[in-house]
C-alpha cells in the first residue's frame, strides 16, 4: 500500500477491524443498491481480497445467493485476508472456474490499492466479461493513484470506497470505469479532502439580492480587454460575469479598441486606459478584476497583473495574465494572494509551474501543489477540471461536455467565476460554481456549441437552482 493510501488509514485503528467494516459496509451498499440476482465474489490476494470474503459472509446472512472465488488457494492467504477468509465457511473455489460460473451480478475485489502490475490471464479475461459489476476500492485493472487503467480493467455499475474519494474516482479515464462511487464512512480520520463537484457543495451558498438590494450591493467586476483585434475575449467574460449576477461590469478597453468595444456592449460599461496609473485607477473601484482572455502576452499585460495584484482589488488570472509570466513564474507566485483565482488549461499550467504535472502522481496532486506554491486557488481547466486551494481541499468537475472545446469558452469560465466573486463568494466556492454552471450550460446547448450560448443558458439553470419557475 502506498504512503499516501497508508497515511489515509491512519489513527492507530486495528486493521482488521477496519477490514470488517469496509467489508460489511460494501455488503450493505450491494444488497441495498442490487437486491436481486445471484452474486459471484472474484477476491484477490491482499486487503481488497479480505473485504470481499467478509461481504460475501455477509450477503450470505442476507441470504443472497453468493459464489467466492479466489486467485490463490485459502491456505496461501495471509494476515487479514486469512482472517477475513475464515468467516466464509464454504467453499473458495479457484479463479478459473469464476468464468463459466453463473451468476447476475460480479463483486470485483481483486485488487484496489495494491494494485502492482497490469492484469492477466484469467484475471483479465473476467475483467473483460462485461455484465454487472459492483467493485470493492477501485475497479480492479485501475492504478488508483495515477487514475490510469494499467491494462485490460473491470467496468462497474457502481464503486465502493472507504473514508475519502481518490482521484481514481473522479478523474478520468479512471472515473469512467467506476459507476456512481459511494464512500463509506469506516469511522477513519481524512486529513486531505477530494470533493466531487455538484450544486449540493455550494447550491445554498448561490448569492441572491435580498427584495431592496441595489446594484452596488452585487459587487463590480472589471474586465480588461485586449487591443482592438482581439476584443471579444474580455466581452465574452464580461457578459457571463453580469448573467452570473455581478451588478455593474466594466470592460477596460484600450483606446484603440474603444470603438469596437462600444459597438458591440450594452448593459456592460465601458472605460478607457491609456496607460498604468489609468488601469490601476480603475480597478481600485471594482470588487475583482478578470485579466488576461486576448490581453496580448505583452509588456501592458504584465504591468497590468502587477498593478492588480498590488492593489486591494480580488484577481481572477487567465490566459495571457499567465503565459506572460512563463519566464518568471515565481514572480507571479510572490504577487498572487489567497482570494486570488487563476484558469490555467494545461499548456499555461506548465508554462508557470513547469514539470509538476509529470512529477505528480495525478492531476489533483499536481493542482494542489499549485495552489501551495501560488498560494492562491488553481483551476486546472480539462475535460475533469480539478480546483484546489491552497490548504490541500480539492473538488473535480467532470460535469461538462466536450462540445466545450470551443475558443473562449475559457473565457466564460473566467467570468462566471469573477461575477460570483464580485457578490461576494470565494475564489473556491466560485471556481467551482463556476465550473459546473459552465459545464452545465454546455450540455444543454449540446452540438453546435459556441461561445456566446454559454451565458444564455444560465438564467434558467440559476432559477432551477434558486428554486424559482421562469
Ligand atoms: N488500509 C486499510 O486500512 C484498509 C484497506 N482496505 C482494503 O485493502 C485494500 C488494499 O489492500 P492491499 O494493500 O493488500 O492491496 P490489494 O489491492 O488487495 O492487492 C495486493 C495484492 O495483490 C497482488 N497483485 C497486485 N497486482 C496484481 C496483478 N496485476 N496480478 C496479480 N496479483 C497482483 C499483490 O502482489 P505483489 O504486488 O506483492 O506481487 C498483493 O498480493 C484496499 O483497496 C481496500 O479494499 C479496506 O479493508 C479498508 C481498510
Ligand atoms: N473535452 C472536453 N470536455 C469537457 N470540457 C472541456 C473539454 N474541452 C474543454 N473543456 C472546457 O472548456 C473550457 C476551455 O477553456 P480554454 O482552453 O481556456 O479555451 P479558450 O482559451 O478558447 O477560452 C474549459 O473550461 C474546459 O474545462
Ligand atoms: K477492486
Amino acid at each position: 500500500m502506498r504512503d499516501a493510501e497508508q497515511a489515509l488509514f491512519s489513527g492507530g485503528l486495528d486493521s482488521f477491524e477496519l477490514m470488517q467494516r469496509a467489508g460489511n459496509a460494501v455488503a450493505e451498499f450491494l444488497h441495498a443498491n442490487w437486491p436481486e440476482g445471484r452474486i459471484q465474489v472474484l477476491c484477490g490476494p491482499g486487503g481488497n481480497g479480505g473485504d470481499g470474503f467478509v461481504a460475501a459472509s455477509q450477503l450470505a446472512k442476507l441470504w443472497r445467493d453468493v459464489d467466492v472465488f479466489c486467485l490463490v488457494p485459502r491456505e496461501d492467504l495471509k494476515g487479514d485476508a486469512a482472517k477475513a477468509a475464515a468467516l466464509w465457511e464454504k467453499d473458495i473455489r479457484p479463479l478459473e472456474d469464476a468464468l463459466e460460473a453463473p451468476h447476475d451480478i460480479v463483486l470485483d475485489a481483486l485488487f484496489g490499492g495494491g494494485l502492482s502490475r497490469a492484469l492477466e490471464g484469467t484475471v483479465a479475461a473476467l475483467s473483460q466479461r462485461g455484465g454487472r459489476v459492483v467493485s470493492i476500492d477501485v475497479p480492479s485493472g485501475i492504478d488508483g493513484f495515477t487514475a490510469e487503467p494499467l491494462g485490460p480493467c473491470f467496468r462497474a455499475e457502481g464503486t465502493i470506497t472507504f473514508a475519502a474519494l481518490r482521484p481514481a474516482h473522479v478523474l478520468l479515464p479512471a472515473a469512467a470505469y467506476c459507476g456512481g462511487v459511494f464512500v463509506a464512512d469506516i469511522g477513519v480520520p481524512v486529513k486531505s479532502r477530494l470533493l466531487e463537484n455538484s450544486p449540493l457543495l455550494w447550491g445554498k451558498r448561490l448569492p441572491q439580492p435580498g427584495q431592496s438590494t441595489h446594484k452596488h450591493q452585487r459587487g463590480h467586476l472589471a474586465v480588461v480587454s485586449g487591443p482592438a483585434h482581439a476584443t471579444g475575449a474580455a466581452r465574452l467574460a464580461a457578459r457571463a460575469g453580469l448573467r452570473a449576477g455581478a451588478g455593474l461590469v466594466t470592460v477596460l478597453s484600450p483606446p484603440d479598441a474603444i470603438q469596437v468595444n462600444a459597438s458591440h456592449l450594452t448593459a456592460v460599461m465601458l472605460k478607457e486606459f491609456s496607460k498604468r496609473e489609468d488601469v490601476c485607477d480603475a480597478l481600485e473601484t471594482a470588487t475583482v478584476a478578470i485579466l488576461g482572455p486576448a490581453a496580448g502576452v505583452s509588456s501592458t499585460t504584465r504591468e497590468n497583473v502587477e498593478c492588480l495584484l498590488g492593489s486591494e482589488t480580488k484577481a481572477v488570472l487567465d490566459a495571457d495574465a499567465l503565459t506572460v509570466f512563463g519566464d518568471d513564474s515565481e514572480a507571479l507566485h510572490k504577487l498572487l494572494r489567497p482570494s486570488d483565482l487563476i484558469t490555467p488549461h494545461i499548456g499555461e499550467f506548465t508554462r508557470i509551474f513547469g514539470d509538476l504535472l509529470e512529477t505528480s502522481s495525478n492531476k489533483v496532486d499536481a493542482t494542489r501543489k499549485a495552489a501551495e506554491i501560488a498560494g492562491c486557488v488553481v483551476l486546472l481547466k480539462g475535460a475533469d477540471t480539478v480546483i484546489a486551494s491552497p490548504d490541500g481541499t480539492a473538488i473535480v468537475n467532470t460535469h461538462a461536455t466536450r462540445w466545450l472545446a470551443t475558443a473562449g469558452s475559457g473565457d466564460v469560465l473566467a467570468g462566471i467565476a469573477g461575477g460570483m466573486i464580485a457578490q461576494g463568494v470565494d475564489a473556491f466556492t466560485a471556481a467551482a460554481m463556476a465550473s459546473w454552471l459552465h459545464g452545465e450550460s454546455g450540455r444543454r446547448v449540446g452540438a453546435g456549441l459556441i461561445s456566446e450560448d454559454l451565458e444564455k443558458q444560465l438564467p434558467e439553470i440559476l432559477s432551477a437552482l434558486h428554486g424559482e419557475k421562469r
